[in-house]
């Protein structure tokens, strides 16, 4: 019979994995107190961390209570994010990565609400411009940029090789594939996309969202895969699509540039169909008759209207 007078001893792990568990444990503090650090000094968005945890639960985004993520933003003490977490029906116990579906999109409609509404900001919006090949996309959001300084232009990564006169970190930040594939497995990206059946094209994230925060218009020029997902992350954002006069000026533009060998035109002219097929699903078109007008009525979409109209009519009297 067993010695049931004998105190009762829960095994013990060795010393040696003790030694091991509490030094992870200060390297995930560590690593939590840097997440806070990064979101109170403006180098990493709230909505950031926040998708980031929702990536990887265990990860030092993941596992930070959702209170010290509130105080870590500006202007919010302890009684404010108690009075928030009330007001979103979050257990202050909770975790970043422990939230829920609905709590998840409460906290983020909150934080961009507060991106955009903070004391002496402009009201955030962000605008796609998308439409098929050659129709003067980046011509258009080059004259914005240089026209327009208040709206920040995204700078896209991207694996394809750069054109003649085409600058990094200008046009494009031109990237190996092992590159592309770091930035999507760190979900540095925003929405990437593998476009025309060739090269992978991708919005990074972080300029985006320190813009949005700090009150600034964002344009992004990226294509119709690229705009349905930001439109699933960001229902706010505005999808304008930018038309050809019609399809045979589309051809010349395309063949003018003569940047593509005849396979890539046909390859670009193909997606184009399936592009100009899915203008219903766009906010607004604007067609580019002329780079000037287009870029005005693409900057007065961003700046005038105040809330998005669906499908309504435009300035191209569609
Ligand atoms: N309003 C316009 N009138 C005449 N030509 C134009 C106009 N806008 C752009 N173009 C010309 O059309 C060609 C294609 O323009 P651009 O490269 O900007 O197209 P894009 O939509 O960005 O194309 P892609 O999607 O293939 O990158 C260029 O040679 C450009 O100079
Ligand atoms: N989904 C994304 N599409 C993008 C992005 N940046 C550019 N693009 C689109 O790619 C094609 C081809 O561009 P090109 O410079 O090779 O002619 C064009 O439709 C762009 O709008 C992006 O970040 N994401």
């Amino acid at each position: 019979m067993p010695d049931t007078s004998a105190p009762s001893h829960r095994p013990q792990p060795p010393e040696v994995d003790r030694a091991a568990a509490s030094r992870a444990a200060v390297a995930a503090r560590r690593a939590r107190a840097a997440v806070k650090s990064q979101i109170a000094s403006g180098t990493r968005s709230p909505i950031e961390v926040l998708d980031a945890a929702g990536s990887d639960p265990s990860g030092p985004e993941g596992t930070l209570r959702v209170p010290d993520f509130l105080t870590s933003l500006k202007a919010i003490g302890a009684t404010k994010s108690a009075e928030i977490l009330q007001r979103l029906e979050i257990s202050p116990v909770k975790r970043l990565g422990g939230l829920g579906k609905h709590q998840r999109a409460r906290l983020r409609e909150f934080l961009i609400e507060r991106s955009g509404t903070a004391p002496g900001r402009k009201r955030a919006r962000l605008t796609v411009l998308a439409g098929p090949t050659a129709v003067g996309k980046g011509t258009v959001a080059r004259h914005i940029r240089e026209n327009y300084p208040d709206v920040l232009l995204s700078v896209s990564a991207t694996t394809r090789a750069p054109r003649p006169g085409e600058i990094d970190g200008v046009d494009y930040y031109f990237v190996e594939d092992a590159e592309f594939d770091r930035l999507i497995a760190e979900h540095e990206l925003l929405e990437w996309a593998k476009v025309h059946n060739s090269h992978r094209y991708g919005t990074p994230r972080g300029p985006i969202e320190r813009a949005l925060a700090d009150g600034r218009s964002v344009l992004l020029e990226i294509d119709l895969q690229g705009a349905r997902q930001v439109r699933a992350a960001m229902p706010e954002a505005v999808l304008v699509f930018l038309a050809p006069p019609s399809w045979d000026e589309l051809v010349r533009r395309l063949i003018g540039r003569g940047t593509e060998s005849q396979e890539e035109q046909h390859r670009r002219l193909a997606t184009a169909k399936v592009e100009l097929a899915s203008q219903d699903e766009f906010d607004a078109r604007v067609v580019n008759g002329t780079v000037a007008e287009a870029a005005r009525e693409v900057v007065e979409l961003m700046q005038v209207r105040a809330r998005r109209p669906r499908r309504a009519a435009t300035s191209s009297g569609r």
